[in-house]
């Protein structure tokens, strides 16, 4: 499937009382044309981030990753996780369709980044350990840096056997890896973590836990020693280490960690791990926003994270594995980088326009005399707009707006709506329960069937304003519902 290329232009058509207004083209100020930093970044961090679209929020709305799965080995066992290496349905970390030797993922990397024009990071995710199974990381890691100079390598990593490895990683200009950290008291740990493999011999209990502390830690510190960008996985596990991790947030922060991403737990019994058979449930969505938002004022907060496969490819949230499996790839490829170069000059001039609407509308918000929390759904396939029609999304990306700013708190999983043509009822039933805790829904286009029904359960649907910026148009509803001083149009 052909992927969107930004969209330039922009009509809006009505407001959501129903009076139309003016049609408009965004035009590119030349003051906006540069790509400064936010102002939350310093430039240099800006400079190593902007392209990576886990470790910027901002760059996850042009930029695509892909990861490999060339590592099915792992030396811990997570209660959590059920590692598969032919799994073609299952929508979450740990599972890939194939595993593959560096040179099949040398090959599939030069075939998406020939067609993908966002792709800018290579990760390795598993399906086990990247550190563990260090040899294919690493042979991976070179062959594709020969080939592909400039994308960008990235690994994650339980840190066991990190320490092991930061200075080659140093040496291969790995500049982003992840550590999962769940615990900094073993006793939590020991809940968490069966059984680890460790210097040849295996440990249980609070042993185990005690010695994959250490050695996070000490992965973590000599990261920051080699002024590598690292971020913190965690995974949420309600009554075993939801409340711990606000300790766990102030143990990496004081180390050095640059970003923290709480995850939910997911845990199907379908899928065949300890929680999942024993019943431990995962946080509902406003558990998890309730706990990010008391990590506020810690290490940054990624609220973006789609808890990946290990064989995942393209935008976050629109994953395009299917299209780059072993059989559908050339044994003699050689690397194209017409598209990736054509999309990075479009790119460039749209995100300093985005980026100057986004300051616009955050401004006008926070500059409110009153006003109260809205929890906005936007439906969008990318470049911040709101382009994507309601029958076709498959996730909601949830924005909270109040006086405090307009931020991205988290995405909702959804079945499509519309499929060949059709509505199905039961389909909408199930999004508006996954709508729980939203006032507003924004999309490209909706039909007034699902409009009258999401209206009816409490959400207010509107495609007023398809195609504008996400933050823009959160802007405005806001000085609409509040009475604020309305945005001042930037075209
Ligand atoms: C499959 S692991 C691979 C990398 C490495 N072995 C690790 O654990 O960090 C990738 C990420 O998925 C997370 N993960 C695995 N299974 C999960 C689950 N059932 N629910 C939530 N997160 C999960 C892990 O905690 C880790 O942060
Ligand atoms: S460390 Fe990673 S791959 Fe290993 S069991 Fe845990 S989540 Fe799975
Ligand atoms: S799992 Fe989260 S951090 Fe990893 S690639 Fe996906 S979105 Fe990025």
């Amino acid at each position: 499937m052909p992927q969107p290329m930004i969209q330039l232009e922009t009509t809006r058509k009505a407001s959501l009382d129903g009076v139309p207004r003016a049609a408009k083209s965004v035009g590119y100020a030349p003051s906006s044309c540069g790509l400064s930093a936010p102002d939350d970044i310093d430039p240099a961090t800006w400079e190593r981030i902007k392209d990576h679209p886990c470790f910027s929020q901002e760059a996850h709305h042009y930029f695509a990753r892909m990861h490999v799965a060339v590592a099915p080995a792992c030396n811990i066992q997570c209660n959590y996780c059920n590692r598969k290496y032919d799994c073609a349905n299952e929508s979450r970390p740990g599972v890939a369709s194939e595993k593959l030797t560096p040179d099949q993922a040398l090959r599939k990397v030069i075939a998406v980044a020939s067609e993908v024009p966002q792709l800018s990071v290579l990760g390795i995710a598993g399906p086990g350990d990247a550190c563990y199974d260090w040899k294919k990381t690493k042979a991976t890691f070179e062959r594709v840096a020969r080939e592909i100079p400039d994308i960008k390598l990235c690994i994650s990593t339980n840190g066991l056997a990190l320490p092991d490895h930061v200075d080659e990683l140093a040496e291969m200009n790995v500049d982003h890896v992840t550590i999962t950290i769940n615990m900094v008291d073993p006793e939590v740990g020991a809940k968490i973590y069966p059984w680890i493999f460790y210097g040849h011999r295996r440990y249980t209990g609070i042993e185990a836990a005690r010695i994959l502390h250490e050695r996070q830690m000490l992965g973590l510190e000599m990261l920051k020693k080699k002024d590598i960008l690292t971020k913190i996985n965690s995974v949420m596990i309600p009554g075993v280490n939801d409340a711990h991790l606000v300790e766990v947030n102030r143990w990496v922060r004081d180390r050095g960690a640059f970003m923290h991403n709480v995850m939910p737990l997911i845990s199907e019994p379908s899928h065949g791990t300890y929680y999942g058979l024993t019943g431990q449930r995962g946080p509902q969505p406003l558990e998890l926003e309730a706990l990010q938002d008391r990590l506020e004022g810690g290490a940054k907060l990624m609220r973006h994270c789609r808890q990946c496969r290990a064989d995942a490819v393209g935008l976050l949230g629109d994953d395009r594995r299917r299209e780059f499996t072993r059989d559908h790839i050339s044994s003699d490829i050689t690397y194209n980088a017409s598209k990736r170069h054509a999309y990075r000059q479009l790119v460039a001039l749209e995100r300093g326009d985005h980026l100057a609407a986004r300051k616009d509308a955050i401004t006008a918000v926070t500059s409110a005399e009153s006003g109260g929390r809205l929890h906005v759904a936007v439906t969008t396939k990318g470049g911040g707009r709101i382009n994507e029609h309601f029958g076709h999304a498959t996730e909601l990306q949830v924005y909270a707006v109040s006086q405090k700013g307009i931020n991205l708190v988290g995405h909702r999983k959804v079945e499509q709506y519309c499929l060949g043509g059709w509505g199905e009822e039961a389909t909408l039933y199930n999004i508006i329960s996954a709508l729980e805790g939203i006032d507003i829904l924004l999309c490209a286009k909706i039909g007034d069937s699902p409009k009258k029904q999401l209206a009816e359960a409490g959400v207010r649907a509107t495609d007023a304003f398809g195609y504008d910026y996400i933050e823009t148009a959160i802007g405005e509803l806001y000085a609409a519902e509040f009475g604020v001083k309305p945005l001042v149009a930037t075209a």
